[in-house]
């Protein structure tokens, strides 16, 4: 018996018999989990795929498709090769030093999530909305927490966006009251594959939870034996929706808000950057390292001590928002296993038992 259908798989773009097809729905470094609807395999990259690959856009992304060789006694799968994707979304390279990457592929829609209340910010979503399309997905803003405004700051917040997101289908929901989902569910059909992008805080998991029911929603956390016969936890970055739709979630997806400031930065400071690359060591500090190139131009005036500092100041902002971020995604795993380790079922083990 084969589910693939129900990943969303697509005749008109996959070639490959179904039989060797998978598709990815967590990346953690070299270790890959996919699924085929029927059952989950940890997979690697096969030795001529890592030859033969060109550069990091060429590496399996959540979302992807991938053929692979199953090796179902073990639960085990070697990836040969990634499908054709139907859209991708690509983290940009910051600076010279990152390799640009692909956070998601093969998603239908992305969801720009802001919430309404406080700081929505139209700019941002502007930006969203260009990435979403540059990805050829097709973007919907989603403006969470309605049940905290009256109507006419709802209307008010709308008009804003609509300015700057022309033609885009804009939803206002409600977590708490599940008013807007009946239209987020236009979007949520079988098969089809939505992700998520937007700030903390704007209620990208509370949505995420709104969305699964109680049963679907173990499957963000289970536990698997690893090849030692220890135990780890290991979380999904793609859902399955009660309906069949399917949700990415990544923190790929959750970081690009971070390398916008990075980039950002980039661009503020190429000055202080360029000089950074003459550095004699690759990661100096530009506090006492010997053949520190910003220390020389900061010595002979050439930069000015002012607005080192302030490029100082952005990079530890960056920094701390970035640990407060690790700290979060760390603490919401945690929790989550607790939740799980209660009722420790999964979608595809009920489905196993069938
Ligand atoms: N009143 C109201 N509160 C909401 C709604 N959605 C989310 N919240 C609350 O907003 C807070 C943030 O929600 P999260 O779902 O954690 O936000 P997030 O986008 O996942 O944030 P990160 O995990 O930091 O990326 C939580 O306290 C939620 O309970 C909503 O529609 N209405
Ligand atoms: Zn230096």
């Amino acid at each position: 018996m084969n589910y693939i259908e129900e990943f969303g798989w697509d005749d008109s773009i996959q070639t490959i018999d179904k039989e060797n097809a998978a598709r990815v729905i967590t990346v953690q470094k070299n270790n890959y989990r996919i699924a085929d609807g029927n059952k989950e395999y940890l997979a690697h990259l096969s030795g001529r795929f890592l030859n033969q690959a060109m550069s990091s856009l060429d590496f399996p992304a959540v979302g992807d498709w991938v053929e692979v060789q199953k090796l179902v006694d073990e639960d085990k799968a070697v990836i040969k090769q990634v499908l054709p994707r139907k859209s991708q979304f690509v983290r940009q390279a910051a600076g010279m030093k990152t390799e640009a990457q692909i956070v998601a592929a093969n998603m239908d829609t992305v969801f720009i999530v802001n919430s309404l209340n406080h700081d929505l910010n139209v700019r941002r979503i502007e930006r969203y909305v260009l990435a979403t399309y540059e990805s050829g997905a097709v973007p919907v803003v989603v403006l969470t927490k309605k049940d905290e405004c009256s109507s006419e700051e709802v209307a008010a917040a709308v008009s804003q966006v609509e300015e700057v997101a022309i033609g885009v289908t804009i939803v206002p929901v409600s977590n708490v009251t599940g008013d807007g989902f009946e239209a987020l569910m236009a979007y949520l059909q079988p098969g089809k594959t939505a992700a998520l992008l937007g700030s903390s805080g704007v209620g990208k998991s509370t949505l995420v939870n709104t969305l699964l029911d109680k049963e679907v929603q173990e499957i963000k956390g289970i536990r698997e034996d690893d090849s030692r016969g220890r135990h780890t936890t290991t979380h999904r970055e793609m859902f399955v929706l009660p309906n069949g739709a399917l949700l990415i979630d990544t923190p790929g997806m959750r970081e690009l808000q971070l390398w916008e400031g990075e980039t950002a930065i980039g661009a503020a400071f190429e000055d202080i950057e360029a000089l950074a690359e003459e550095c004699h060591f690759k990661d100096c500090r530009h506090s006492a390292e010997p053949g520190c190139r910003v220390n020389e131009a900061l010595e002979d005036g050439e930069l000015s001590e002012g607005r080192f500092r302030s490029y100082l100041k952005l990079q530890r902002e960056l920094a701390y928002e970035k640990r407060r971020q690790d700290q979060k995604a760390q603490l919401e795993e945690k929790n989550k296993w607790k939740k799980v380790s209660k009722g420790l079922k999964s979608k595809y083990k009920h489905r196993n038992v069938r």
